[in-house]
């Protein structure tokens, strides 16, 4: 698709979305034409007023019989008439009060769906996607960008639709009127949009522009308040205070065209409008001197222009919102348009693997950056292998792609001789557990936490996982044990704490192959034996590939893989002694670790 063509048709791209809400928007267009047809009704009993005070005929006049209705003296027909244009306004205002309900409701439902869909499709984008996207700029497509494209969808229900009906009515009722009435009303209408297509055209630019620097912007400050620690630490505010500046900079710049573009409009628009009413006044005061029109005819017409052109005005103040609306919907399809990884069935795949895992001629690069260039490794049902190296050689890679994180650019992983790539990814999912470097927690209590990794787990299968990996032990100390809530992004814990909960969490997934990379790695020597005793409970019976330099995590190992930093291949293989096979879990003596209930970690 071209660049312009996909501009022209961002937001009709939603259209499939508001196809469940054809009837309700029927209804709401049925609204509108009542409400429409109260407003066609308006003029008229104050025009019949005006030609029989001026003692002209009003028997053009549609609503002249119903004026004589309740007596034919002058004070009846004008409490009559009064009471007949407050009547139309209620009428009017209760079908513009029922038709908004209806299509800015149905806006805003439309624009929650667009949402769901676009964090759905983003949250399944691969890895590889989310490594080039910063979290800002995701969080500011789907918060902000879906707020814009909520804006234009309700104003294309509550503003567009509404004055299309209205100019489309009054032109047609000022053709009916008087066919020169009806041409001077129909005049007005390339005028005005003449100049609102060129000026939507350059708000389009500037809103595309605005859009993208707001991104950039969120991106900053998500990552500067991520980094908080860090800032404060070196007391660097003031260099993110520049960077804040210069990308708010362009925001404002493209924020002030779009408002140069937004302000010129009207004057344009006011001129246009204004040879409308000239004209007309011009031509129906001409028929009114000569006798072919009464004077209430001309104010039935004055009226009906009117209601045309305050349409035509509010229409074309949409443009900016439309502009940023478009500039948005380009910004989510470029999400929709990701493609997401697919994967076979669970068909004809056992519920649990053995936990062989073969490496082939495996090649993986980060974009462009090589991270592994080949790697041929077999690893046994059972086995513990602690891929080690030097920083940078692709261990925590080899990690990732075996949880099917990542894609080899060459070769294959293979699962029971199954390539993770054919694997859909629910399966692979529940055969590899992972326990990272810093385990991540979400808000919410520790208990959901753990069951983050099996949510159908029962309570006493989460207080067991919670009791195996030593998370009880401090969790008692909490004031509501393991249904202390956490604060956002799990804080209140300390970092071994952490690592022992994202042991409860792979301990309960009980998963035939866990994967621990570096678990170890930034805690003190007694948050490390601990964690050690936990991750003990954790690997016995599985297959383990861990990533480590610590002795402790090594002792555990039955394998050591050395990767060269080289070219990643694996180089030599040294057995740490241990029989390969049976794998017996040999507790060093060092690792010994007495946990008593009042022990922190
Ligand atoms: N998400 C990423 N995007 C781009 N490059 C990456 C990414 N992750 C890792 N790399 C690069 O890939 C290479 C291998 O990284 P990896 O983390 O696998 O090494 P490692 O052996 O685990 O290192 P360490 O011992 O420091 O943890 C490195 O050059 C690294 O800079």
């Amino acid at each position: 698709m071209s660049g312009t063509h996909k501009t022209q048709h961002a937001l009709w791209r939603f259209r499939g979305f508001g196809t469940p809400y054809l009837r309700i928007l029927s209804l709401g267009f049925g609204l509108r034409i009542c409400e429409m047809t109260a407003d066609l009704a308006t003029p008229w009993p104050v025009a019949a007023v005006i030609d029989r005070v001026l003692g002209m005929s009003s028997s053009h006049n549609p609503l002249s019989s119903l004026l004589d209705l309740f007596g034919t003296g002058k004070t009846a027909m004008l409490t009559t008439a009064a009471a007949a244009v407050v009547l139309l306004a209620v009428v009017s205002g209760a079908f513009d009060y029922a038709g908004d309900r209806v299509m800015n409701g149905t806006g805003e439902r439309i624009s929650v769906a667009i949402r769901a869909d676009a964090y759905a499709h983003l949250q399944r984008l691969p890895m590889s996607y989310h490594d080039r996207q910063s979290v800002g700029e995701s969080t500011s497509r789907i918060i902000t960008d879906c707020g814009r494209i909520k804006d234009s969808l309700v104003a294309l229900f509550s503003t567009l639709f509404p004055g299309l009906l209205s100019i489309t009515s009054f032109a047609t009722a000022l053709l009916f009127l008087d066919w020169r009435f009806g041409l001077i009303g129909l005049g007005c209408i390339p005028l005005v949009l003449v100049t609102g297509a060129r000026n939507h055209r350059l708000g389009h630019r500037a809103a595309r522009r605005q859009r993208a620097a707001e991104g950039r912007l969120a991106g900053l400050v998500t990552e500067s308040l991520h980094g908080i620690k860090t800032v404060h630490s070196f007391g660097r505010q003031d260099l993110h205070d520049q960077h804040f500046a210069a990308e708010s900079d362009g925001t404002l710049r493209a924020g002030l065209d779009a408002t140069d573009i937004q302000a010129r409009r009207v004057p344009m628009l006011e001129v246009a409008t204004a040879f409308g009413t000239a004209s007309l006044l011009w031509v129906g005061g001409t028929g009114v001197t000569h006798g072919w029109w009464s004077v209430g005819h001309l104010v039935v017409a004055l009226s009906y222009l009117a209601g045309m052109v305050n349409p035509l005005r509010s229409l074309s103040k949409l443009s900016i919102t439309f502009s940023q609306g478009q500039a948005s919907a380009e910004r989510i399809i470029s999400i929709l348009d990701e493609p997401r990884p697919t994967s076979g069935t669970t068909a004809d795949l056992p519920a649990r693997a053995t936990g062989r895992i073969d490496f082939s001629g495996v090649a993986m690069a980060y974009g462009r950056r090589p991270a592994l260039r080949r790697l041929d490794l077999s690893i046994s049902p059972g086995e513990r292998v602690a891929l080690t190296g030097p920083n940078g050689v692709g261990k925590s890679t080899a990690l990732a792609l075996i949880a099917g994180l990542y894609r080899p650019t060459r070769g294959a992983v293979r699962i029971d001789g199954r390539a993770t790539t054919d694997l859909p990814e629910q399966w692979l999912h529940r055969q590899a557990a992972m326990v990272l470097q810093d385990t991540f927690l979400f808000s919410g209590t520790l208990a959901d936490n753990i069951r983050y990794s099996r949510p159908d787990a029962s309570p006493r299968e989460v207080a067991e996982a919670a009791e195996a990996a030593l998370v009880t032990d401090f969790a008692q100390r909490l004031p509501d044990g393991l249904e202390t809530r956490l604060g956002d992004g799990g804080t209140g814990l300390s970092g071994g704490q952490r690592q022992r909960v994202g042991i409860a969490r792979a301990l309960l997934a009980d998963a035939p192959i866990v994967l621990l990379d570096e678990p170890t790695s930034g805690l003190d020597m007694e948050a490390e034996r601990l964690v050690v005793a936990a991750l003990r409970r954790l690997v016995t019976d599985r297959t383990v590939v861990m990533t480590t330099h610590r002795p402790a995590l090594l002792r555990m190992a039955t394998r050591e893989v050395r990767l060269t930093a080289t070219d990643g291949v694996l180089h030599k293989t040294l057995p740490t002694g241990r029989p390969v096979g049976s794998v017996p879990l040999v507790i060093d003596p060092r690792d010994t670790v007495e946990v008593r209930p009042a022990e922190g970690g």
